[in-house]
């Protein structure tokens, strides 16, 4: 175990209110782990799990990131509102698990979908975003200041993460499996 994983507002049971109707959502910044820890989680607790940016992919039959190059932004929040709601279908009878793409919740309809489900937000400060995307190289000056892009846009959604979250982990010193088996230990019951 490298480190403890920071939890908040737990219900008066003891446990967090999980099962058929209501699945678990995971919010947070590109890298903390949503889509791994996501996946894991979910076997651990064996049930559903969902993706929105795999969901994104298969309805527009191409990668993520080719939607960005070739339709731009918008057409991609477009795509990833339906993936929510699909998503949100196929984990929510039984108490599943859905990871959404870092700026999903941006979008005041998503946060409407999301509402009243268990909501994950895994948090990952600038110096463990950057490491894990390969900027972490501030000495190489790169035109278009990527790093103050990354930077600005934690900052932007970090509030809207913390707002949403009905339970909080810091993932900066834990491996994605030790996130997982904390989540699961805490989601169980
Ligand atoms: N807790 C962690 N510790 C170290 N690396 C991690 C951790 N969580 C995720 N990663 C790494 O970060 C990258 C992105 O992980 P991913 O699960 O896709 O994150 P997200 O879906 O939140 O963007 C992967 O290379 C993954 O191995
Ligand atoms: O930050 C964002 O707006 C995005 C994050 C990505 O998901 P992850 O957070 O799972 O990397 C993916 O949805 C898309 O590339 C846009
Ligand atoms: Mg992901």
């Amino acid at each position: 175990m490298i480190g403890t994983a920071t939890t908040t507002d737990e219900d008066t049971s003891g446990g967090l209110v999980r099962g058929p109707g209501t699945g678990v959502v995971l919010v947070g910044p590109p890298t903390a782990g949503k889509s791994s820890v996501g996946a894991l989680l979910a076997a651990e607790l064996r049930v559903p799990f969902a993706d929105t940016d795999a969901l994104v992919a298969t309805a527009a039959h191409k990668p993520v990131g080719d939607i960005f190059v070739d339709d731009g932004e918008l057409v991609f929040r477009e795509f990833e509102r339906g993936a929510v709601a699909l998503g949100l279908d196929a984990i929510k009878p039984e108490g599943g698990v859905l990871a959404l793409g870092s700026g999903a919740v941006l979008d005041p309809d998503v946060r409407r979908m999301i509402a009243g489900q268990v909501i994950v937000y895994l948090e990952a400060g600038f110096a463990t975003v950057a490491k894990r995307t390969g900027m972490d190289r501030p000495r190489v000056v790169i035109p278009g200041n990527p790093r103050g892009r990354l930077r600005a846009m934690l900052d932007e959604r970090r509030p809207v993460y913390a707002e949403l979250a009905t339970l909080t982990v810091s993932t900066d010193d834990m491996a994605a499996e030790e996130v997982a088996a904390d989540l699961a230990a805490r989601l169980r019951g």
